[in-house]
């Protein structure tokens, strides 16, 4: 289609100012700063919605905002595929046989739908977004809230999304983050997905789940950025695990043993950068790593019964175009441990993450990692829980405290023993 025949977009402007919410799509249930400045100020502005990354997830989010009648344009690409989105309400490659909302626009022209956003979300995956967000900073308000839904580290610099986005957006640039067990073609259908949006302000993190949620899908909120982010990012590594438990062709108690002592290693991590343990055990930490590891679509998972099942990382890499974040997640998270973590043989308080960075590498076979995992010097199950308890609560009781320092000698022993052998 030639650029003469496409239908132009024509939103209203929308001054840009510091985040004060300014949408009109809050049910009156909500309790955030935007719906009671509704309540004696109704807004002039319609909200409008930017979604950058034209892949699988950001044309899910896009479709959500657009079938609940929110003005909203996919950035994407290749001027080709905004044509077909805009005419056909389909993707040349993503989404295949589904029908897209028919008022959910596409455009390859980032001056056409950033500079006007009320809200602009960020679908574009972990390793790719500093060199996209390079290229199309300068039509970002400097406070337009960003909704980042992508989940992974930056092999480059250690930095979850949220550091990412700072660095290139600014400091000061209002910023959520999306996570949990939702599979784009899922939304897209329209199946009921509960998702999890946190935000270091708590009424950003409202009005977004406001004006995002329907009934089919459901926005909780969370101040728990850090919680959020690492649970997102360390589930896609832990799903490759369970793929190469499949891919190996082990049952279902292997799958549950490592499931498990993941999740554990996902929360001892998430201690360590200040997240909260509710946030762990939720929609985001242990709700999304079930999704993934259990759930067909994942590709991450896929990616793992590729390599339990013998291929090489080269050839899976060469046979495929989806992008499995957990495979840079792995080797970045490893390094981050090792930067940030405090101990020697680090390796051995995070067997599973490092296990599979290792794997990644091609140091070991999965069957190497899973015999080095079953050979791992005895421990207590919670070994670090022990430490924390004495540290934060003051264990009363005299017997509490030595059952609790028998654990950490438990822990000291094992570690000395395996460092020394
Ligand atoms: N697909 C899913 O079900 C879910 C994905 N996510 C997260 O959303 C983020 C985006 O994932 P998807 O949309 O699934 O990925 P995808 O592989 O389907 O699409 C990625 C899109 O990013 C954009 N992009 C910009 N620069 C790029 C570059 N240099 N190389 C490749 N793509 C580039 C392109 O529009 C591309 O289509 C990831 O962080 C992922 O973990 C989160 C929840 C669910
Ligand atoms: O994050 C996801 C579901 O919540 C998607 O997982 P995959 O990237 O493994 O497909």
């Amino acid at each position: 289609m030639s650029a003469s025949t496409r239908q132009p977009i024509q939103w209203q402007q929308c001054p840009s100012s510091t985040y004060t919410p300014r949408h009109d799509a809050v049910p009156s249930s909500s309790s955030s700063r935007l719906s009671m400045m509704m309540a004696s100020n109704p807004s002039p502005f319609p909200v409008r919605i930017a979604v950058m990354g034209g892949g699988n997830f950001g044309l899910a989010m896009a479709s959500t905002c657009a079938r609940q009648g929110h003005p909203t344009t996919i950035l994407v690409r290749d001027q080709e595929v905004a044509d077909e989105i805009n005419l056909k309400h389909s993707h040349p490659r993503y989404m295949q046989g589904i029908e897209l909302p028919h008022r959910l626009r596409a455009t390859a022209d980032p001056k056409e739908c950033l500079p006007d956003a009320t809200y602009i979300i960020h679908a574009v995956p972990c390793q790719y977004s500093r060199k996209f967000l390079e290229g199309v900073k300068e039509y970002i308000p400097p406070h337009t809230p960003i909704l980042s839904v992508s989940k992974g580290i930056e092999t480059t610099s250690l930095g979850f999304m949220a550091d990412l986005l700072k660095d290139c957006l600014g400091e000061d640039r209002p910023l959520a983050f999306l996570s949990g067990p939702s599979f784009a073609r899922e939304i897209v259908e329209g199946v009921a997905t509960a998702v999890v949006i946190a935000s270091e302000d708590l009424d950003l993190a409202k009005d977004l789940a406001a004006l995002i949620s329907d009934g089919r899908f459901k926005c909780f909120t969370s101040t728990d950025v850090i919680g959020v982010e690492i649970g997102g990012a360390v589930k896609n590594v832990i799903a490759l695990g369970a793929g190469m438990c499949e891919g190996l062709g082990l049952g279902t108690n292997a799958m549950s043993g490592l499931v498990t002592r993941g999740c554990n290693e996902m929360r001892r991590l998430g201690l360590t950068f200040g997240a909260r343990p509710s946030t762990m055990a939720g929609l985001s930490g242990v709700g999304d790593t079930f999704g993934t590891c259990f759930g067909p679509l994942s590709r991450n998972r896929k990616f793992g019964y590729r390599l339990g099942q013998g291929e090489t990382m080269q050839e899976i890499l060469e046979s495929t175009t989806e992008v499995a974040e957990g495979v840079d997640t792995a080797l970045a998270v490893v390094r981050l441990i090792e930067k940030e973590c405090k101990g020697y043989r680090l390796d051995l308080k995070y067997p599973i993450l490092f296990g599979i960075a290792r794997i990644l590498e091609g140091k070991q076979t999965p069957a190497e990692g899973l015999e080095a995992l079953m050979n791992m010097p005895m421990q207590m199950e919670n070994f670090d829980e022990g430490r924390a308890r004495l540290t934060r609560s003051k264990v009363s009781s005299k017997s509490k405290k030595i059952e609790v320092e028998d654990s950490i000698t438990q822990l000291e022993t094992a570690v000395d023993g395996a460092h020394t052998a």
